[in-house]
């Protein structure tokens, strides 16, 4: 059994959400999620929606064996705990591959780390980026 994990924020899903959750879920058999904390989401605005709502939502998805929201300090620590065989990074996630690499070699966590594909809009209007669903209700709400 290949045990596949994917990560993210996951606030206000699309599908493009759904898209690399089902890529992820291909490379292997059983998919777990990990949702970013909303104290750890320091590279963009922090998600509106809480901890909970968000993994309650990934974790009915038909890919998605198991979501569980993350570790507070140290994103390690459910990977060494769960010790699955393939990280599918997000096709635009901010993670350097070869540092993950280095920190699961020092941790002796045996774990491939791959990049999911992207989906681009199948037709017009369609949005795939939470920040941009968060944009168009603010421009047509306000
Ligand atoms: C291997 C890996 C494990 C992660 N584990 C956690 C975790 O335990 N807790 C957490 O809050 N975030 C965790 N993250 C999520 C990061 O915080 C996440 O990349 C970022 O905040 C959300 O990025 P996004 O822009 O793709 O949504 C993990 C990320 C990676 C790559
Ligand atoms: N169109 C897409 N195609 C493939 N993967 C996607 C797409 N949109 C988001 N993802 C993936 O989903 C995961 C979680 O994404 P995240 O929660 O950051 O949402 P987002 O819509 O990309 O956010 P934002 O655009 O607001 O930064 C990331 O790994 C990201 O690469």
């Amino acid at each position: 059994m290949t045990h596949v994990i994917a990560q993210g924020t996951f606030d206000i899903l699309h599908p493009g959400h759904v898209h690399y959750l089902r890529d992820a879920k291909a490379m292997g058999d059983r998919l777990t999620v990990i949702v970013a904390r909303r104290e750890n989401v320091t590279h963009k605005e922090p998600p509106i929606l809480p901890n909970r709502q968000r993994r309650d939502v990934v974790a009915a998805l038909d890919a998605v064996d198991d979501a569980r929201v993350g570790h507070p300090e140290d994103i390690f620590a459910p990977i060494e705990e769960m010790a699955p065989d393939i990280i599918a990074l997000g096709h635009d996630q901010h993670h350097d591959e070869a540092a993950i690499e280095d920190e699961l070699a020092r941790r002796g966590i045996d774990c491939e780390v791959r990049r999911a594909s992207a989906r681009g809009p199948e037709y017009e209007g369609e949005l795939l980026s939470t920040g941009r669903i968060i944009d168009r209700i603010l421009e047509e709400r306000e």
